[in-house]
């Protein structure tokens, strides 16, 4: 026997649902004007049904049996706080909220324990609020989670470990005060991880390397462990020895250098002395490795730096003293002044403290700045190119550098130098301080504090701009003497010799130049044996990135994660959901979403393993015909 009639309990509870939601969307409103019109805005009534056939609430979505699993929120200049045993505890709504996403209003206060109660909750995005505290303990509880988006906000104190044991497959917590280790995540399970920009220290977890530095970086404290920075001191540290471990690892690019600049000083005073008159560059650089027998030769002091020759030369090979058979160093530069007007003096550039920009896949990479005190100062970047030796023979590789140093097109960049030895192979590059693609689609451009937008126009320039330069490459190269890019070089015909595949290409290695135009990085550092096919793919993940916003997560994956979610979004027919929405807000956004599906569908090609692949040429045709189509001027804007 029950006291209560089955069906007015049933309504009861559904009106009281009804109630406390719309109180929720009253208290996360802000004030009382705030939360009327929020609730006349989305039409959030107690008299109607939440999921009503005719009249359902706006910004929510139902099950099948009219309960609430969908409310999103966002930019709706909420400034409210969150209540979230209101949410959670309205019967009817609570067990069955899948989904709440509040993102980018001015929602402050903190997210309070209560969220817990929401049991069902799979997705809670929060980010670009100014949300505060810690995040509590009881999100662990929620065992269905698997995205949580807090970035963009205020919160402090540790990540909850619990966090790390819930199904959890994106984890975006950029921008905030986070403080302490990064509990022990499954990275494998990730397909995003985001935890830059906050106070964070320790080892990052293993599989990190899959989501690169940029996701680990901007920590006050530093984060250690490889692939993505230097090794954690061992044995690990107490919590209260991090700064001194941070200390360390900056300090071991420094030693590295140091090492490598001893020796090579050494190194080039010996073979000075059997150096001839003509000898036309001033030095090398040398292994890193600080016991090699360069290093301990006895030399004599003799003047390091002598001027570079006049005339053009394709490359000055500085070939070592006999007794020294290793080849040193090749400078790629085509004139003296060229070398000059980048303060490529090897001597300062060797003695120069050295900055780690990041390790990667293929090595790390230090910035170095030579020069200064009367001359102008010159930032360069040396790419320490990882186990070259095991992989490939170093005259494929010398030989490789050099054909890349004479293709001159603008959106390549060409190498200024390079270093090749049995264990050692270096590669020197002007430092570009705007910084790479990957940084502006996933670090700046994702944060507000930076106000870095990258619009639709902006985005197609540099998938035009790439093409072109990957399709440079890919139709050929002299063997021998300048390449230069001219209206003409599109005409494979007017060159002879192969290909050369860039081995490597995704966003961290798209650098802009001081016009924000783009310019491929680390051509052909890597023996690629994958060729041309892997570079036509990469670049389609590339747009995939481009598209989307989104990082092509696993270095390792080379981007399919990624190609598979935008398969199954595209599959399902919600195409217009793949786009980065930072790039649908300028311009004719209807005319320029038809050319987003066009580049997306350029995109789909290069990565679709079962197709023939077009080549970059024809890429470069396809994505070119696209902007002329458009009339949008790009731009990469620093908005006020
Ligand atoms: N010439 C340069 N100017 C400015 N930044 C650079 C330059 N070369 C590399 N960087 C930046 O330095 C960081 C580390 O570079 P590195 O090439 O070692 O890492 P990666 O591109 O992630 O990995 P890898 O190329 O080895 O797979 C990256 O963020 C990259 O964008």
């Amino acid at each position: 026997f029950s006291p209560f009639n089955t069906d007015a309990a049933a309504a009861a509870a559904t009106a009281g649902a009804r109630e406390s939601l719309i109180n929720f969307l009253r208290t996360l409103s802000g004030d009382a004007d705030a939360s009327d019109r929020a609730v006349q805005q989305l039409r959030w009534s107690a008299s109607v049904a939440p999921c009503d056939a005719t009249s359902p609430w706006r910004n929510v979505n139902c099950t099948i049996d009219g309960r609430v699993k969908r409310i999103v929120l966002e930019r709706m200049s909420l400034a409210g706080t969150i209540n979230a045993s209101l949410l959670c505890s309205a019967a009817g709504a609570g067990d069955a909220l899948h989904v709440l996403s509040v993102k980018d209003n001015a929602i402050h206060g903190g997210l309070p324990a209560d969220i817990a109660k929401c049991s069902s909750l799979a997705s809670l995005y929060l980010a670009g609020n100014n949300l505060s505290g810690p995040l509590p303990p009881s999100l662990g509880e929620l065992r269905d989670l698997t995205v949580l988006d807090v970035s963009r906000n205020n919160f402090s104190g540790e990540i909850p470990d619990g966090l790390s044991k819930v199904g959890l497959r994106k984890f975006l917590a950029s921008g905030n005060h986070f403080a302490g280790e990064i509990p022990a995540f499954d990275l494998a399970n990730f397909v995003e991880f985001d935890v830059s920009n906050n106070n964070l220290t320790g080892e990052i977890p293993p599989d990190a390397g899959k989501f690169g530095a940029g996701n680990f970086s901007g920590n006050a404290d530093g984060m250690c462990g490889e692939p993505l920075f230097a090794p954690c001191p061992s044995p690990p540290a107490s919590s209260g020895g991090r700064r001194e471990e941070h200390g360390v690892v900056v300090y071991l690019g420094y030693i590295l250098l140091a090492a490598g600049v001893v020796a090579f000083v050494l190194y080039v005073l010996c073979c000075s002395k059997n150096r001839s008159r003509k000898r036309r560059i001033a030095g090398a650089y040398e292994s890193s490795k600080p016991t090699t027998s360069s290093a301990t030769t006895p030399t004599k002091s003799v003047p390091y730096s002598q001027p570079m020759p006049e005339e053009k030369s394709a490359a000055v090979v500085v070939t070592a003293a006999r007794a020294q058979p290793s080849p040193s160093l090749v400078v790629l530069q085509r004139s003296a002044a060229e070398v000059a007007a980048k303060g490529m003096r090897l001597e300062e550039l060797l003695k120069s403290p050295a900055e780690l920009l990041g390790r990667g896949r293929f090595g790390s990479a230090y910035k170095v700045v030579v020069g200064g005190a009367g001359g102008g100062a010159a930032a360069l970047v040396v790419k320490r190119v990882k186990d070259a030796a095991a992989v490939e023979e170093e005259g494929e590789f010398r030989r490789r550098m050099e054909r890349v140093g004479k293709a001159r097109h603008p959106s390549v960049m060409p190498p200024l130098a390079f270093y090749c030895a049995m264990q050692e192979k270096l590669v020197v590059y002007e430092f570009m301080s705007n910084g790479s693609l990957a940084k502006l689609l996933h670090v700046h451009g994702s944060t507000e504090s930076s106000q870095i937008t990258l619009d639709w126009p902006a985005r197609l320039h540099i998938a035009a701009k790439v093409a072109d330069g990957m399709a440079f490459m890919h139709d050929a190269l002299l063997d021998s003497g300048d390449l230069s890019f001219s209206s003409s070089a599109g005409d494979a015909s007017s060159f002879v010799g192969g290909a050369i595949a860039h081995g490597n290409l995704k966003s961290s290695n798209i650098l802009f130049t001081a016009t924000m135009d783009p310019c491929i990085s680390e051509y052909g550092i890597t023996a690629a044996a994958a060729g041309l096919r892997a570079d036509v793919r990469a670049y389609g993940v590339l747009l995939l990135e481009l598209l989307t916003g989104k990082p092509a997560a696993a270095s390792e994956d080379d981007g399919a994660e990624l190609a598979r979610w935008v398969t199954s979004v595209i599959r399902e027919e919600w195409t217009a959901e793949v786009f980065d929405r930072r790039m649908l807000s300028s311009g004719d956004a209807v005319a320029s979403e038809q050319r987003m599906v066009r580049l997306l569908q350029v995109a789909m090609r290069c990565v679709d393993d079962a197709a023939a692949p077009p080549t970059m040429r024809e890429v470069a045709g396809m994505v070119n015909a696209i902007g002329d189509d458009g009339e949008d001027d790009r731009s990469v804007s620093l908005e006020a």
